[in-house]
């Protein structure tokens, strides 16, 4: 299971970890990245005197061992990888790089001072041009500090064990030497094999937008002193009884292997509060995030953004007399919806934001209050099964309202006008937000005449009309919706262009027009209806009249959590789902509409033009 969405990203590249270290291998299996694992063969011979910090000499030789795997897997099967992982490690006590001791006094030497375990990494982003290669790099920098109750009678004992003599440092972490070890600064797992925090973190930066709580930790260059001379590091870190395997593994990864050791169940003993893994802010953030979502919908429910619009401050127990709820609830409640950011708190008492004025007082002209109220007494109760729905792939309408639903807008729904009203404004409002991009979203000028189809409130119509003044748009949709429409229809100059015809879309004829319009209606039905609509559309349709179509494709480039919820959102309360840019394609196509154009706008939506060609 992929836990780290970033490491989502590369699951459909090819990946290659240009390194034989075993530790590292498992570190990076077990976070989900699937990756194959081609050894370095750059030998590591670059001159230390050359870098002005241990770190620049690190991260060079992490570059050249993703850059020399590159480049022999192109030369070899003429098929460069997407992504090329190199590191180096490198350990430094006071801004040396520590080599094996030469005798037991180094050994004690070494022993008995904090060391620095440094590792670099290059990710190499690879093209065919070796060239535009792009290097995205990082190091990791984690310290060791040895018992300071650490005797020279103790360490002696220590240093006949032999383990010191062969190992960067003088021991290792994970083996004997993890007895020395007191506390550790910094990613346990960059001393084991590699720092898997800091490489989601970059992966990250990469693939989305930093997050605050990414920043947190600063980056710590200047932490690393510059070095005077360094020594060959040929024999350094290699776990080094193994002369013979210099060859094939890098120093690096046999600094790993003898640090690491017997990693996992020694390292629980070893831990220390110093050690324990990262804070899961994140994850728990996600957990609350019910809680909080159930907080807004209960402050848009009690209508507290009403009370509060345009308003002077006011205080807990005047709201709380308002909405006829209790002082300490109130108060409570209040308290979340200002850390939210929905509602100022000053001395004076609560005040709405603009983002509440806008969109969260019921008579905004942009308001989602309606959406509000519809996510509250609807889709949160079906969310309430989203276990059953993942089980069964379906949705829950029937375990919700004890009954077997047919069609969901006829079945559903209890058809009062209270619950159709809610349902409208619902709709009403996301597509006030997204109207106009739509209208503008390809050039429909040459169209006299538009038939937007289960079209709702006309919120689309509008913005339609709007823009092209000498179109005339039909808005068609269920009678009882067409019957309340006209709450929604403000007058004005367009309400002329725009008329409203009642009837079910798989049964009845389809108003006559040049450019059919299906707004965020086929994903919520089968493939079977879908066809069975599509085919409505086409027999309407004269060769060159176009079909605009507005959904969330779910495989666009996009911020992918919104489509992904989108996408479950479906499955939990509709028939239907959305469907990729390709799938749209062949629908269109096999209906016999054809030059598809795509443009993607704003939030989750994509929309989609395409020209009805002769049968
Ligand atoms: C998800 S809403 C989309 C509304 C609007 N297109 C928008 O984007 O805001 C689906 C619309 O299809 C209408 N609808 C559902 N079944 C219908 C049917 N059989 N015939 C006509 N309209 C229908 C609903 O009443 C509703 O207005």
């Amino acid at each position: 299971m992929v836990l780290c969405p970033v490491i989502g990203k590369l699951l459909h590249k090819r990946v290659v970890l240009a390194s034989a270290s075993p530790r590292r291998q498992e570190i990076l299996s077990n976070a989900g990245l699937r990756f194959e694992v081609v050894p370095s063969r750059f030998k590591e011979k670059l001159d230390k005197a050359s870098f002005a910090t241990p770190y620049g000499y690190a991260m060079e030789t992490a570059k050249q061992k993703a850059l020399e795997v590159a480049t022999r897997m192109h030369q070899k099967d003429l098929r460069t990888p997407d992504v090329v992982i190199g590191a180096d490690t490198i350990v430094t006590v006071g801004g040396l790089i520590l080599e094996k001791p030469v005798d037991k006094q180094d050994a004690y030497r070494m022993l008995s001072r904090a060391q620095r375990c440094v590792k670099a990494v290059a990710i190499r982003h690879c093209s065919s041009q070796a060239a535009a290669h792009q290097v995205s790099e990082f190091y990791e920098e984690t310290t060791l500090n040895v018992s300071p109750e650490l005797s020279e009678e103790g360490c002696l004992e220590y240093i006949p064990s032999g383990e010191p003599m062969d190992k960067a440092g003088g021991y290792g972490i994970q083996a004997l030497g993890g007895m020395l070890v007191e506390s550790v600064h910094g990613d346990f797992l960059n001393v084991v094999g590699f720092p898997l925090n800091h490489f989601c973190k970059q992966l990250g930066e990469l693939y989305y937008p930093p997050r605050p709580e990414d920043l947190r930790q600063p980056v710590r260059h200047d932490s690393i002193p510059a070095v005077d001379t360094f020594e060959d590091l040929s024999d350094v870190e290699g776990g080094g009884s193994e002369p013979a395997q210099r060859e094939t593994g890098s120093r690096d990864e046999k600094a790993e292997v003898g640090a690491a050791g017997q990693a996992t169940a020694e390292a629980e003993c070893h831990r220390t509060g110093a050690t324990l893994p990262p804070f899961p802010t994140r994850l728990l953030e996600l957990l609350d995030g019910f809680k909080l979502s159930k907080a807004l919908l209960t402050a848009c429910k009690l209508k507290v953004f009403d009370w509060l619009k345009d308003e002077a401050p006011q205080r807990a127990p005047d709201i709380a007399s308002k909405v006829d709820a209790s002082v300490c609830g109130t108060e409570k409640l209040l308290d979340v919806c200002a850390a939210m950011g929905l509602l100022e708190k000053t001395e004076q008492g609560y005040s709405n934001t603009e983002t509440a004025n806008l969109y969260l007082a019921s008579d905004s002209e942009y308001s989602l209050h309606g959406f509000m109220l519809q996510n509250n007494d609807v889709i949160w109760n079906l969310f309430t099964y989203l276990e059953f729905a993942i089980r069964e792939g379906r949705n829950q309408h029937h375990r919700l309202l004890g009954k077997k639903v047919e069609d969901l807008f006829q079945d559903a729904y209890d058809r009062s006008p209270d619950t159709q009203l809610r349902f409208m404004q619902a709709m009403h409002g996301v597509a006030k937000l997204t109207a106009r991009q739509v209208a503008t979203a390809f050039d429909l000028s040459r169209f006299s005449s538009a038939c937007d189809v289960g079209g709702c409130t006309g919120a689309l119509a509008r913005e339609l009309a709007r823009e092209y003044p000498r179109l005339q748009v039909t808005v068609f949709d269920l009678p009882d919706v067409v019957e309340l429409a006209v709450h929604f229809q403000p007058a004005g100059p367009q309400a002329a262009q725009i008329h409203f015809a009642a009837g079910d879309f798989f049964r009845d004829p389809l108003p006559s027009a040049e450019l059919y319009v299906l707004c965020r209606i086929l994903h919520d039905w089968s493939d079977d209806k879908v066809h069975k609509l599509l085919s409505k559309v086409a027999e309407s349709c004269k060769p060159g009249a176009g079909l605009l179509l507005v959904e969330t494709l779910l495989d666009e480039k996009r911020e992918v959590q919104g489509g992904l919820i989108q996408s479950l959102n479906m499955l939990v309360q509709t028939e239907g789902r959305e469907r990729s840019r390709g799938e749209y394609q062949c629908l269109l196509e096999l209906h016999g509409f054809h030059q598809v154009q795509v443009v993607h706008l704003e939030g989750v939506l994509d929309a989609m033009l395409a020209t009805r060609v002769a049968p």
